[in-house]
């Protein structure tokens, strides 16, 4: 089973409007909420794409028990922890530029970060663990290195999309994903990366340090791909971003669906790259149709 973890999630308050004036009273043209959070994203997309997940995390109050309720009426299971506080509302604002403004969510006592380590330690070999979005401001800041101990121990694989410094700990445990986009990757070895070429030899030097597979995504600059038997690149689909919000969410979600299906690192990369661009295409999540749709438009090449 797939088990994605979301430490902090969200509901994210959607809203569009023509411009946003600062000092003023703004008025949406639209608007949606819909439950968020890097794993929630993930487990959303897994589903749409036919596989199934199980979303777990910390959730409190009645923001929490809309994020569970939305996540179990679109067919995704969870087994989330109740906290006390209330899970954060995220606002996506989108006008002539894309702003968000994330919540630092409830805090989380000893007691509850027991109780999640006490359900990492039930999954076994077979099993896999998304860890996916930020790790809450007043949280210790090693509880993903404890994670994927943890799973290390009980034969788990652990897929990784996170910041720089919190990578930095969990390579050394050999996780079977990780998806850094072309920013987090620049940061991480402390230069400047625009272009796939210049991923290419960062992205090498992440397997050697230890990650199994590595995607790195460039935005609208396309993608690339790094194991230990091969390196790839694609390129990425034309289109109008609408909102690149859970793109890289997708593109996890995507990986992970392919390769259960077919075995293939290339075609589960290829896949990954088109749901990347289906969501960043949409507003909200994007769909399987949609990522089939635009599978045709990516080209792969080995390097
Ligand atoms: N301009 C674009 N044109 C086509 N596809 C795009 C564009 N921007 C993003 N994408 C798709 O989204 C994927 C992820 O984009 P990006 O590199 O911005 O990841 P990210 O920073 O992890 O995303 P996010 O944090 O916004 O979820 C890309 O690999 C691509 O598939
Ligand atoms: O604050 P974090 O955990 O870094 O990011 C949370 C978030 O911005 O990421 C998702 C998109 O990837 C959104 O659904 C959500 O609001």
């Amino acid at each position: 089973m797939i088990y994605t973890l979301t430490l902090n999630p969200s509901i994210d308050y959607i809203v569009a409007l023509d411009k946003v004036e600062l000092g003023a009273l703004n008025r949406t043209k639209k608007e949606a909420k819909i439950p968020g959070g890097k794993g929630i994203n993930v487990s959303l997309l897994l589903r749409s794409m036919g596989v199934d997940s199980i979303a777990t995390g910390f959730i409190g109050g009645f923001t929490g028990r809309f994020v569970k309720d939305a996540l179990e009426a679109k067919g995704v299971k969870t087994s989330f922890i109740e906290v006390d506080g209330e899970t954060r509302i995220n606002v996506k604002m989108k006008a002539e530029e894309e702003t968000e403004i994330n919540g630092q969510g409830p805090a989380i006592s000893a007691d509850d970060l027991d109780v999640l380590k006490g359900k990492i330690a039930e999954l076994r070999s077979g099993d896999t663990l998304v860890l996916a979005g930020s790790i809450p401001s007043r949280m210790d800041k090693n509880i993903y290195k404890e994670l994927i101990r943890i799973c290390s121990e009980n034969g788990t694989e652990v897929v990784v999309d996170a910041e720089g410094d919190l990578l930095k700990t969990v390579l050394p445990y050999r996780p079977f994903l990780i998806k850094p986009n072309h920013h987090e990757l620049g940061q991480f070895f402390g230069v400047d990366i625009h272009m796939p070429d210049e991923a290419l030899p960062f992205a090498k030097k992440l397997v050697e340090l230890g990650a199994k597979n590595v995607i790195v995504s460039l935005a609208g600059e396309g993608a690339v791909f790094v194991n230990e038997t091969m390196a790839l690149s694609a390129t990425v689909p034309k289109g109008e971003v609408r909102s690149s919000i859970g793109a890289g969410d997708s593109m996890v979600a995507g990986f992970l669906a392919k390769y259960l299906e077919t075995g293939s690192e290339k075609e589960a990369f290829r896949y990954s790259v088109a749901a990347g661009s289906a969501t960043a295409f949409s507003i909200g999540l994007g769909t399987k149709e949609k990522t089939e749709e635009l599978l045709e438009e990516v080209e792969v090449t080995e390097r």
